[in-house]
């Protein structure tokens, strides 16, 4: 694939986009691939850059230096093509309390001024359908949930048919039954063909709603790929149950893993112990952001596979004449992932 077929298939480009405040590097060089078709968590710490970034690739803030491409073209040179395709919620819209929704929208829709009046009326009407406040459309916003606050924001978004939606913490400061709304729709919309570019400090949230997912950490980009690649770029571990821990560490350590920690299992025999072995550590992280290719490098230095394959460690420690009761090859969660590579104590709330 050529380069330019690359880029053609990503809905969002960065390379080194840069901006400071003053001595403040907010968003340090990052290089962001997201492809078209995705769900796209943009995962960071409060603090971590996010909404800056955002800013840039919408045209709201010029950047210090580097380049962003959105839906194939420059920014902010192609602004006043490529802004009507994308509907954005950044901060949430500011609705007027005593009018309804639908003449906040119809507000919002005359203020743009590549929107045809004639059609207005049944735009706002699709749009107040497609989030499911049809319902409430006559109701006035003082009386809406801040869920149904939210989902009206999103409506406005999608006033116009769009490419991508971009959404910044679409899901701050709801209650769980407006947070559930909000993932829902944002999984309805693009399951309809839309790219979502969904920024959250939320783990859990990322991991229900995304396909794919970048982390930023201290304004710059350490991780992103599909969430299960970024599942495999952390460290796995092969854990054994025997009677003969002794023995099973002395085999590991032949076949170059470092036991680690020996326990014992819960419900198992007392006399069992647990080995517990680093089975291989897959590069990711700061590899994987910055390279041009999407996410490959982790692909081919899985592929490649330099550790022992697990039957190899259980035909050597049978072999070896170690009583092997259990066996098992564990994979780093994704949390364990973002704390390595956040550094932080990650919110990992729901
Ligand atoms: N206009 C500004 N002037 C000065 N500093 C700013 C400005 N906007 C953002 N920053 C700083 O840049 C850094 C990144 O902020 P940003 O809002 O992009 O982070 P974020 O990841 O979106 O966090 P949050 O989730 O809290 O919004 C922060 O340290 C912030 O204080």
């Amino acid at each position: 694939m050529t380069a330019e077929e690359r880029s053609a298939e990503l809905a969002i480009e960065t390379r080194g986009l840069t901006k400071t405040f003053g001595h403040q590097v907010a968003v340090n060089g990052i290089d962001l691939a997201v492809p078209r078709g995705a769900v796209f968590g943009f995962l960071g710490p409060n603090g971590s850059g996010k909404t800056t970034t955002i800013r840039m690739l919408l045209g709201l803030a010029a950047a210090t230096s580097g380049q962003a491409r959105v839906l194939g073209r420059d920014m902010p040179r192609s602004l006043r093509e490529v802004l009507p395709l994308v509907g954005a919620l950044i901060e949430g819209p500011a609705f007027y309390p005593f009018l309804s929704g639908a003449a906040n929208l119809h507000r919002l829709d005359t203020a743009d001024r590549d929107a045809p009046s004639r059609t207005r009326a049944a735009r706002v009407h699709l749009a107040l359908e497609r989030v499911g406040l049809t319902q409430a459309a006559g109701k006035k916003v003082r009386a809406y949930s801040l869920g149904m606050k939210q989902r009206l924001g999103i409506a406005n978004a999608l006033l116009a048919p769009r490419e991508l939606l971009v959404l910044d913490e679409p899901t701050n400061g709801l209650d769980p039954q407006g947070t559930r709304e909000v993932r829902a729709l944002v999984r309805l919309l693009a399951a309809g063909g839309t790219t979502v570019f969904v920024s959250s400090h939320l783990l859990g949230e990322v991991e229900q709603m995304c396909t794919h997912a970048a982390v930023m950490s201290a304004g710059r980009l350490v991780a992103q790929g599909t969430l299960d690649e970024l599942r495999r770029s952390g460290t796995s571990r092969v854990q054994v149950r025997t009677p003969d821990a002794e023995a099973a560490r002395r085999v590991l350590a032949g076949l170059g893993l470092a036991a680690e920690d020996a326990g014992r299992p819960a419900a198992a025999d007392a006399a069992d112990g647990l080995v517990t072995a680093v089975l291989a550590v897959h590069p990711g992280g700061p590899d994987l952001a910055g390279g041009p290719v999407y996410a490959a490098g982790l692909q081919e230095s899985l592929a490649s596979g330099r550790a022992p394959k697990p039957e190899e460690i259980v035909c050597a420690l049978v072999a070896a004449g170690v009583r092997v009761r259990g066996f098992a090859v564990l994979g780093s969660s994704l949390e364990d992932r973002f704390v390595a590579l956040t550094g932080e104590g990650f919110d990992v709330a729901q």
